[in-house]
This record gives C-alpha cells, structure tokens and sequence, in this order.
C-alpha cells in the first residue's frame, strides 16, 4: 500500500518545478509504483479531485467549516486558525504550521476514503459530522500530509498543470514510450474519466485503447468546428455535397439516456441536468430508444404567434445565462423557456455511432428523435451548390441565428470526439460582415480599478494558451466593454481563483504585472481589432521571436462554456495575424 506522504510530498516538489519534461517524468514515476485502486484514486487526487468532473465531486466543506475542523485537530481556538490564515493566505499552510505529528501512518487509500465519506455525508447534523471527520484525519497526518488534505478537502489543490500532464505521464509509466502519449489523449476524449483510463492503461497498457469506447452515462468530448476565411474557402474545404446545418447560439448540451435515467453533460462535461427539467422532460417524450447519447445545443426560445402565424424567436445568448442556477429553477424555467436542438447522435443502444459518416448519424437521428415541443433537430440543407448555401446563410441570419456550420457529408466524416474537426466549418454573420475577430481569452490578472470602476477592477490581464508548454501566455489587457452587472459577475467569479504569486502555468512580463494574480479558470470572449507584436506580452515569444498583442480588446461576455483548455492557442492567434 502507497503511503500518502509519498504523494504529499511529490505534490510538495510539482509546485516548485517549472520544467514541463521533469514534470511529466516525476508523475510517472510516482505512477509506476502504484497497484490496484491506488492508481485510479491517485489519479483523481492529481486532478484535485475525488472522481471525474461529470460527477460531483465537492466534499461540502467551505472555508468556515475547515477554520472548526483545523481548530479542534489541534486543539487551538478558531479566531487562533483565522489569524494565521489572514497572514498565510491558504489554510493547508495553517494546517501544515499547527501538526505536530511526526509519525507516518495514512496510505493513499486511507486519506481517499475519507474524503469520500466527508462527501457522502447529508442530511440533519451533517456539518458536525463532516467536520468531525476532517478533524479526525488532520489529526493522523504529518504537516506535510496535512497541508494537501486540507487543499484537497477545499478543492484547492492548485498545482498548476491540467489533464495534459496526467496524459503524458500515463504513456511513459504504463505504456513505456512517450509517443503513445498522442492516443491516450485521444481516447481521454472519449473516455473522460481520468481515474477509469489510467486504471485500463495500468492493466493493459497500450491494449486498452482499442477497448476504450463512449458509453452512456460518462459525457465524450465535444467536436469542435473550424473557421473558414471566406466563404469561397468553404467550397475548398468542403467538397462535393456538403450539410449546411444552421448555428445556435446557446449552450451545448449531451445528453445520455439509459433506460429510465437522462442526464444532462455541458461542453465542460458538467452535469447539467437539474438545471433544465424541462429539457429532460421533453426528451423521455420525444425519445424512445433504451439507450442513446445525442448533442446538441440549448437555446432561449419560444414560438410565438404574430399576425395570426407562429415564429420563432431566438433570444440572446445572455438570456439563458439566467439558467445557470442551483435553486429557483421553476421560476426561471418559466421566466427564461428553451429549446433544444440536437444535430448529432453519438452512441445506440449498446453500439457506439462515433465512427460513422455523418450522412448514417443523421439518419440515425432523425429515426429516434420525434421533433415535438422544444426538442428538435438542427435545420439543414444538404447540397453541392454553394449559391443554395449562400441562401440558407442568409435565411439564418434573417432569423436571427448566428450562422452556419457547414459539414462534410463525405464516406470518412466520423465524429471526431474533442477535435477541431476539419469536417465541420462555422460561418457567422460578423465574417460575412468583415467585423472584427473575437477571441476566448483566460484571465490571470487583474489592476485595480479608479474612479467609477473603484474597489472593482480597472482591466483584466487575458492570456491565451501555449499548447505545447500548456502554459498560459499574456496577450492583452481588457479595460472596455463591461456593464456593472458584467464587473460585478466577473468580480465575484474571480474571487475564487485568486493566488498570492504567479501561478506556475502562467507566464508573465514584469512590466505587465498586475496587482492580483489570478489563476487560469475563467474565460471571456473579446473583441479585438488588430494583433501586433509587443515586446510587453508573452504570447508566443520565443528565442527570436517578440510575444504578440491584442490592440482595442473590447469585453463580450463570460464563457461559462469553456475552461482555460478550451481557450484560445497562441497558434491560433499567430494564423491569424498571418492570415492563414
Ligand atoms: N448545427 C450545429 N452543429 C454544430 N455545432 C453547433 C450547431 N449549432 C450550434 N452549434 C454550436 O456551435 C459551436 C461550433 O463552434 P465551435 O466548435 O468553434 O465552438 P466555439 O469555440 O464555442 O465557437 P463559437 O464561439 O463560435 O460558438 C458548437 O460548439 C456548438 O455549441
């Protein structure tokens, strides 16, 4: 059995480590020595975490509740916890001050089943209960031990790299070559249970991945779309008879059906499915099959009735934002009503439909979903004549759509799970228009604000991110475009990201420095008009090469959608500049 002051202690040296190599090596040798479950919890604990994100996983524990637990551990007042905390800023570093104990005893699994049992708590005297068993396992632990329990318990563990790093570390450790690193994150995207893939690949090493398959109840990456330039760069890309679907603009929506259950899965792979009743509703009406996973988009819609006709109204992005919520929802289901609108079929009744050309998809779709009430299929056209697209396009936009996203119908067009997929292309009004790029930019900083922006922020630091580093590269400062309701939005997102130095993945020039630093969590969409070089950001400097900049960046909106890894790349904004 791995004792947890092994992995306390690697957690100890990551943070100090910048070298993504050493990084990658030192996971996987850690890996290398574990058996059984260990391999599967352990991979959760990297990721903060005691399951995959599609689960909930929070243990309940806020920051007034851990104060009471680290206070009774070692037997000091609470206003004693709270004072060092002021001063330190983090209470594992509380805790870490306070243990005296000097004797190794907890394992891996120990300290992972204990947080499990804190999750599992509910109900009457629940508060006490969860805390008694924090206090409890500080009590058994090292400072070092400590210092990470208690990061664990807040869901803080910051150690400043994603699943990447996970990735690459399970290729060498259990696969023995680096290279198999390419599939293993391609199966991530379909098999997103980061503690499932690793125990398969610890078993099985590289045979695992002709196992790994979608299957309900477990939400597969997304497929992305490309941009085209222009729209004769359509009928480059796409050739012969192509799908121009129409382009909501909502929210992405998974959703997985096994026989009685369906569940809801965002583009982050959240559970989403308390948050639309509704949604869930309709489906186990209009959907018959026993078991079936289908995408596609929510939108804030209804039909009304206008001159003795019923249309259809599609309301802004931002109304469906009032959704996002824990309680209330019979309210704001009335106040704010959806649709749906699948465009895509993912698996069957026991068969995976990944692998099949979307042309089959479809059909398969429009065979297990009857269009009825607020479920309904994305409108297309299928055709050769880019002229008929064109007048779809504009149809859309008449309507009020965004645009189009148009798809390959050809024999190879398979769904390409977490992928910017070459077979699906967008196009939006605002290209047709030549109006400006907008990017998805990560906030790591922030300044502060004067005047009328006082005691809030007066400009977000934005980054974008390096791929190949995974590191989080400064391109612009955002200072416009924000209503109060949108600062006071972001003031109280960030809240929760805020860090005493510069996160480890982020890179930033000293005369950029904001004054707080934020950690890579939350991404906004930006308005820009021109990208430059500037020897005052890190986007995609290198040796020789200045870093790039975003000039006039106007604030859009929050992408709750999308997490720091779905960001912008620094390649990305490079094509651009370049045109390409
Ligand atoms: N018919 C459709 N087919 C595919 N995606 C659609 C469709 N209608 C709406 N969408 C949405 O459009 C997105 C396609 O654009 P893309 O994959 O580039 O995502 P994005 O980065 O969120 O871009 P955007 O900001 O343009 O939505 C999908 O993620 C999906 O949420």
């Amino acid at each position: 059995m791995a004792r947890f002051i092994e992995l306390a202690e690697l957690f100890g040296e990551l943070e100090k480590i910048t070298s993504h190599k050493e990084i990658v090596r030192m996971i996987s040798e850690f890996f290398r020595g574990l058996k059984g479950d260990e391999v599967k919890d352990s991979a959760y604990l990297f990721l903060g975490s005691i399951g995959p994100a599609f689960e909930n996983t929070t243990l309940g524990i806020k920051d007034r509740l851990a104060v009471r637990a680290i206070a009774e551990a070692y037997g000091v007042s609470e206003g004693e916890v709270k004072k060092r905390y002021a001063r330190t800023g983090d209470l594992g570093d509380v805790a870490f001050e306070l243990s005296k104990k000097m004797e190794i005893s907890l394992t891996i699994e120990d300290v992972f089943q204990r947080l499990v049992q804190i999750k599992k708590v509910s109900g009457k005297g629940s508060q006490e209960e969860k805390t008694g068993l924090f206090s409890d396992i500080l009590q058994k632990a090292t400072p070092e031990e400590a210092k990470y329990i208690v990061r664990l318990v807040l869901g803080r563990l910051r150690l400043g790299f994603g699943d990447q790093f996970l990735l690459e570390a399970f290729s060498i450790a259990f696969t023995g070559d680096k290279k198999n690193a390419v599939k293993i994150k391609e199966s991530y995207s379909v098999c997103t249970d980061m503690g499932e893939l690793a125990k398969a690949l610890s078993e099985q090493g590289t045979g695992a991945l002709n196992f790994i398959s979608i299957k309900p109840g477990r939400p597969v990456k997304s497929m992305l779309s490309q941009r085209v330039e222009s729209f004769e760069e359509l009928e480059k890309r796409v050739q012969g008879k192509k799908a121009a679907e129409e382009k909501y603009d909502g929210e992405r929506i998974q959703v997985h059906k096994t026989g009685e259950e369906i569940k809801a899965f965002s583009r982050r792979l959240e559970d989403i499915t308390s948050q639309y009743p509704d949604i869930i509703e309709a489906v186990r009406e209009s959907v018959l099959a026993k078991e079936i996973v289908l995408d596609g988009e929510i939108v804030a819609y209804a039909e009304v009735e206008k001159d003795g006709t019923r249309i259809e109204e599609f309301y802004p992005f931002q109304n469906l934002m009032q959704r996002r919520r824990k309680y209330e929802i019979e309210k704001y289901r009335e106040k704010c009503p959806v649709a749906v609108f699948f465009f895509d079929i993912l698996y069957l009744n026991g068969e995976s439909i990944l692998k099949k050309s979307y042309l089959e998809r479809r059909a398969l779709l429009e065979m297990n979903v009857v269009e009825k009430g607020i479920i309904h299929l994305a409108n297309r056209i299928v055709t050769e004549s880019i002229e008929e697209i064109e007048d779809f396009f504009n149809e859309t936009v008449i309507k009020g759509l965004e645009g189009i996203v148009v798809k390959s119908t050809s024999s190879n067009s398979v769904y390409e799970a977490g992928k910017r997929s070459w077979f699906w292309f967008k196009w939006k009004q605002e290209y047709s228009e030549g109006m400006r790029e907008t990017f998805d930019l990560v906030i790591v900083g922030s300044y502060y604000g004067k005047g009328r922006r006082k005691g809030s922020f007066g400009a977000l630091l934005c980054a974008v991110l390096n791929e190949e580093e995974q590191r989080f590269e400064t391109l612009t400062k955002v200072g416009t475009g924000f209503t109060d309701a949108d600062a006071e939005e972001i003031n109280r997102l960030i809240s929760a990201h805020i860090v005493n130095e510069i996160p480890k993945n982020v890179s930033i020039r000293k005369g950029m420095l904001p004054d707080i630093f934020i950690e890579p969590a939350i991404v906004i969409e930006v308005l820009g008009s021109e990208i430059t070089n500037s020897p005052g950001h890190t986007a995609g400097e290198g040796k020789e090469e200045t870093g790039l900049a975003l000039r006039f960046p106007r604030f859009l909106r929050i992408r709750y959608d999308k997490t720091p890894y779905d960001a912008m790349t620094v390649k990305e904004v490079r094509d651009l500049k370049n045109g390409a």
